[in-house]
């Protein structure tokens, strides 16, 4: 099935008059690297311009740092999170990192699961979505990319059921799957997507959809399993509809993607034909 922008639109949660920062729900987010410390950045700002509560980052010290001058209102002290956004920005963690993430992993609570963190699937105690694109799945799977491109519905529900996660499949139509048979697509993309660092703003969108309803996915089961298939189509969708926003045909930066997501949102909600 197609996911459309009025489906998007159910999955967005609008704060009330009785919400504070801890009840819109808390999105932490453990991204960057030495090598790639850009990603954290771009992460952390698109969980801020779709909507949380508040973004904790952890992460070393230089992204840090840069997460910090570009946002401020990001808190960098450890606590309590409603979920997790692990391992964009990452390649091969070490040892250090590995056992953040394996504590992060470890909480039970909803979980977007990229790049570097992928390979620590299996650890996951909660529910979680992963965000691999070909190349990603195929070392997942063993399988080569290009084989996986030419029938990607078809990988990523079989993704979805050997790994034993929601998966959302990246490319220029994102799929989305679950472990017991869900299924959703997008439409294609504006191939102007294609350019680095889309896919790690992609998870902060996520990573804040989780945040916002962590509640109604602690249940678990297949009722949690239909709904973060839900979520994790919306973020594909939001991220999509600011792209063609912030592209208008042209090319675009990843900060210009972010900087059209509050304005996507509210078109999504306003129920504005996009
Ligand atoms: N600004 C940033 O900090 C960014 C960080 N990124 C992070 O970078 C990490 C690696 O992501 P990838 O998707 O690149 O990982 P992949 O491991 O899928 O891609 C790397 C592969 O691309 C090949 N490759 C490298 N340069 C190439 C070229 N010029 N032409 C053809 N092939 C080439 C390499 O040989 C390697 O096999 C992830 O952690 C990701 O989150 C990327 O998102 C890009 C932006
Ligand atoms: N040809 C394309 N057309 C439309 N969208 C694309 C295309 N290629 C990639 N995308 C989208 O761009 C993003 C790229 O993410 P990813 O591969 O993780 O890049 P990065 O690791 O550089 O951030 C994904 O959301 C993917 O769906």
């Amino acid at each position: 099935m197609e996911w459309s922008p009025s489906d998007a639109a159910t999955m967005i949660a609008r704060p009330g008059a009785h919400d504070d920062k801890y009840s819109r729900g808390v999105l932490g987010v453990m991204t960057g690297s030495e090598q790639y410390p850009g990603a954290a950045v771009l992460g952390v700002d698109s969980a801020l311009r779709t909507g949380v509560g508040m973004v904790r980052y952890r992460g070393p010290e230089r992204a840090t740092n840069l997460v910090l001058q570009r946002h401020p209102e990001a808190v960098t002290a450890e606590g309590r999170v409603q979920a997790w956004l692990l391992g964009s920005g990452m390649g091969e963690p070490d040892d250090d990192m590995r056992r953040m993430l394996l504590d992060a992993l470890s909480e039970k609570v909803p979980t977007v699961v990229d790049a570097g963190a992928l390979g620590l699937l299996g650890h996951a105690s909660g529910p979680v979505v992963a965000t691999p694109h070909a190349r990603e799945l195929g070392r997942l799977l063993g399988v080569e990319p290009d084989e996986i491109s030419a029938d990607p519905a078809r990988w990523c529900a079989v993704a979805a059921e050997r790994l034993g996660a929601v998966v959302l499949l990246k490319g220029s139509r994102t799929h989305v799957a679950g472990p017991r048979g869900t299924r959703l697509a997008c439409a294609e993309a504006t191939p102007w997507l294609a350019t680095a660092g889309t896919g790690d703003a992609l998870g902060g969108i996520l990573g804040a959809l989780l945040a916002t309803h962590s509640a109604g996915l602690a249940g678990g089961g297949e009722e949690a399993e239909r709904m973060l298939v839900r979520l994790a189509a919306t973020a594909s969708l939001v991220h999509s509809l600011a792209a063609l926003r912030a592209s208008g045909g042209a090319p675009f930066t990843v900060l210009e993607l972010n900087a059209a997501i509050p304005q996507t949102v509210a078109g999504l909600l306003s129920g504005i034909a996009e």
